[in-house]
């Protein structure tokens, strides 16, 4: 950040300060209404906090407190103190609020809910995991069922049930990652009633800097399967030996079959009976992928094989689509025959970011405990103001200076000289790392100088809680990194303690929280820190830090490095004049990544509202069949009377194009295996047969329509239509940000002269973009032309459009500008569904 910006920072605090004065103004209004609230039967609290105008009476709100503070005791014995009363009314205003750690935010929260639920909203309150989310749903529940406010919460294992009925409620508690999965999955709805997730409306951010600066860029992402299944080696095996005469191609093509001696083959080789009922579904399926790919699509035409992998040449663009893949298990089947390694079937359905996931709320407020050292990020990129809330109890915790050293081993061996000094008394210690393999390694030194402690390894959030709940009993040893348990109160002498080992432990000095290096931003360092002194109890904090760390050596260059004068590697104040140094470029670089990541992602985003958007149409509305029967009329009222449409009668002039196209295309077929062409020339001459195809199409109207058996019912035709057009607007929308991903990773060896990178992504992305409607509807004219349209719906499975028959999600957590999209799927942190 810098400097100027931290001025004008300091001095929208100061705005922020008269606010607050106007807070505490109302807080001491509050009390003199304290008798009132105290008189009411606990049943009347409803009744009679929805009397009040908090929207707009100042007076009202003064009730209104004295409301809460009294609910709060009664229902969960905890009164809560005018600071917290405080960060709730800037909730309400929709700032974030910076609360100490241990201050009691879940509180403040909760009455803030409270307060925009009475008026009417639905209120989301976001935290960093499930665990929190239903912890903390739980523990408030009785504060809100005095008010007559629903509550729920949703994590990974509710049901869609659970999730809808967690959504209906007046409040819902839910982690960052499964409300934006929610939303994403609503990608996957063909029916209004399938929708899961809500309408956004008011989001109550926990961890607000955590969630909205250090996670805003993280995307997370829908993924699908075809088939979710891997093409099978034995049938490709006996499809690579087929003759000619076991399969068909049809005049255009595009499509192939078995013939019956084909079928026979296949049976023989396979010993199985193909058309049985175990078969038709599986073995006959992926008999004709395999035949699709061995057949049809040719190597350097419609393919080529580059470092062991399938790239698919993309007809209408004639290069490489990097991340594009066929669906259908057709992915599979060619890897195969080009006997290469079989690659994840997975393609991107969606993808939301979360700082985009939060932007869909029209009003969003948090609290955190270190929300002002990232107030620039905050009002940039959200348009939030930070309100600091004074703490409860003056925080008394010591910080120590620094300790510098040159080398890691020293510091390591410091750090454990440390521990094994401040043990010895039996003052409990956090040791907060920057990653599990570090705590690993670091847990393994402290054993070997004979101190034995508890590594946390971030796997389970609930388990970890339980163990970060008692890292300030006496002689506790706890490693973890910075990440793990975060929302879980530490108090001395441990969970249950009794007032005996709580003052035994107060005595020695609280808990002792040592840092293994500072992290990229001061903000981070001091959530650690914020680990000790909670609630005005003692406590000290310590970094170690040396100049092998990556902070370090990412940020700073020497030409010579800088040496210890004392022997055991101690860099002095030297050192820590460094390391702050390294810190500010960290921050700096942060931010900048920060600006140019919003920059790139803000046009997508934009157009995926517009997918969002039209989707909901579709789901909402007749129109997509109103849309299909403008455009093939005869089909639409063929489908309603239940009859085959009369073929239109074919012109004799079009016939002889016919003719002619197809001796054309006989010729280019014995011109392409004379002769090995280039790969552009093929993929237009490709191009160029595909358009005579179309063009064929229309001579003869009616011949490629799909089978009409019976009169379709108008509600089901409906549906049918809806169905089509979503399954080829989804298509476009993940083909088009599989083309979004090839051009960001290349996009810096496109931008050439003077053009800039970002200029021209936008100029690509928008180009494409435009042109993808009009294809997504003609792919849906031409599906609700040849699929198989019954009383039992469309069978878009027939028609060779399958939806995704298995879907999971995942959070990125890489950034996809410093790196390439394979990159970017090595950072896969979880795969939950
Ligand atoms: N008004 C109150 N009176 C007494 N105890 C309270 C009050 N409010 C909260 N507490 C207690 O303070 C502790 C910390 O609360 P909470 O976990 O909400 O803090 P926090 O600010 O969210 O901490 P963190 O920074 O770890 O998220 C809890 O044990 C809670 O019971």
């Amino acid at each position: 950040m810098g400097k100027l910006s931290n001025t004008m920072w300091r001095l929208l605090g100061a705005q922020s300060g008269r606010n607050q004065s106007k807070s505490v103004a109302l807080i001491k209004k509050a009390a003199t209404h304290d008798d009132w609230a105290a008189g009411l039967d606990d049943d009347e609290f409803g009744a009679a906090a929805r009397e009040l105008e908090i929207a707009t009476d100042l007076v009202d709100r003064a009730k209104f407190l004295a409301l809460v503070r009294e609910a709060a005791d009664r229902s969960l014995s905890l009164r809560p103190y005018d600071v917290q009363l405080q960060g709730s009314l800037r909730m309400l205003e929709g700032d974030v609020v910076e609360m100490a750690t241990g201050e009691g935010k879940t509180l403040s929260g909760a009455i803030a809910a409270i307060g925009y639920a009475l008026i009417g909203h639905k209120v989301h309150v976001i935290s960093v995991n499930d665990y929190l989310a239903t912890r903390d749903a739980e523990w408030m529940r009785p504060l809100f069922d005095m008010f007559g406010i629903s509550v729920g919460s949703v994590e990974e294992s509710s049901t869609a049930a659970d999730r809808i009925a967690a959504y209906d409620s007046d409040v819902t508690y839910g982690s960052v990652n499964e409300i934006g999965f929610d939303v994403l999955r609503d990608q996957l709805a063909t029916r209004e009633d399938d929708l899961v997730a809500p309408t956004p409306d008011v989001a109550i951010i926990d961890e607000a800097d955590s969630v909205l600066v250090d996670e805003a860029l993280v995307p997370l992402i829908l993924a699908g399967s075809s088939t979710g299944e891997v093409a099978d080696a034995a049938i490709a095996a006996v499809v690579s030996r087929m003759k000619t005469k076991h399969y068909e191609i049809d005049t255009e093509g595009r499509n192939i079959s078995l013939t019956d001696e084909g079928a026979a083959f296949v049976e023989q080789e396979l010993g199985v009976d193909l058309y049985s009922e175990a078969h038709v579904g599986t073995t006959l399926v992926h008999t004709n992928i395999a035949l699709y790919a061995y057949y049809l699509l040719e190597r350097d035409v419609h393919y080529i094989v580059r470092d062991g992998e399938v790239k698919l040449i993309n007809a209408s663009r004639g290069r490489v689509a990097q991340l594009q893949r066929w669906p259908d298990g057709v992915q599979a089947a060619v890897e195969l025959k080009e006997r290469l390694d079989q690659t994840d079937s997975g393609e991107v359905i969606d993808t939301i970011t979360v700082q985009a996931l939060i932007g869909r709320y029209p009003k969003v407020c948090g609290m955190t405990g270190t929300a002002l050292a990232a107030g620039e990020q905050l009002r940039q990129f959200y348009d939030l103001y930070v309100s600091q809330i004074p703490p409860n109890t003056e925080n008394i915790r010591e910080d120590e200076p620094d300790r510098v050293y040159d080398t890691k081993a020293n510091k390591v061996e410091a750090i454990v000289d440390y521990v094994k000094e401040i043990h010895e008394i039996g003052q409990p210690i956090l040791i907060g790392t920057h990653d599990v393999a570090e705590s690993e390694e670091l847990a393994y030194f402290l054993e070997k100088a004979g101190v034995s402690c508890v590594v946390l390894n971030a796997k389970n959030d609930a388990e970890e809680a339980a163990i970060i709940a008692d890292a300030g009993k006496l002689d506790a040893v706890t490693v973890s990194t910075q990440m793990a348990g975060r929302g879980t109160d530490i108090r001395l002498g441990g969970a249950e303690a009794t007032t005996e080992e709580h003052d035994e432990v107060v005595e020695l000095g609280g808990l002792c929280v040592i840092g293994t290096g500072r992290y990229d931003t001061e903000r981070l360092d001091n959530q650690l820190r914020g680990r000790a002194g909670r609630q005005g109890d003692p406590g000290r904090s310590v970094f170690f830090s040396s100049l092998e760390d990556p902070l370090v050596t990412r940020n700073l260059s020497f030409k010579r490095d800088p040496e210890s004068n004392e022997p055991d590697g101690s860099m002095g104040s030297r050192g820590v004049e460094l390391i702050e140094q390294a810190q500010r470029v960290a921050e700096g670089v942060m931010l900048e990544l920060h600006a140019n990541t919003w920059r790139y992602n803000k046009l997508v985003n934009q157009q995926r509202d517009i997918i969002v958007g039209r989707r909901m149409e579709l789901l909402r509305t007749d129109e997509a069949l109103t849309s299909l029967a403008e455009l093939e009329p005869v089909r639409y009222q063929a489908l309603l009377d239940g009859r085959l449409p009369a073929p239109k009668k074919v012109d004799e002039k079009k016939a002889d194009t016919k003719k002619a196209d197809a001796d054309d295309k006989k010729a280019d077929e014995k011109a392409d295996a004379d002769d090995k062409k280039s790969d552009e020339k093929k993929a237009d001459e490709k191009k160029s047969t595909d358009k005579k195809t179309a063009d064929k199409k229309d001579a003869d109207d009616t011949s490629d329509f799909g089978p009409i058996t019976e009169k379709v019912d108008k509600g089901v035709l409906e549906q049918a239509a809806r169905e089509i057009m979503l399954y080829h607007l989804d298509r476009a929308w993940s083909d088009h940000l599989a083309f979004v991903s090839d051009v960001r990773s290349s996009i810096h060896l496109r931008a050439i002269g003077r053009e800039s990178p970002l200029d021209e992504f936008h100029k690509l992305i928008l180009a494409e973009f435009t042109t993808l409607p009009a294809e997504a509807v003609e792919a849906a004219r031409e599906t609700f032309r040849t699929a198989t349209i019954t009383n039992e719906g469309v069978d878009l499975d027939g028609a060779g459009r399958h939806r995704s028959t298995s879907t999971w999600t995942y959070m990125v957590h890489d950034n996809l500008f410093s790196s390439g999209g394979a990159k970017m799927l090595q950072g896969i942190i979880g795969v939950f569904r």
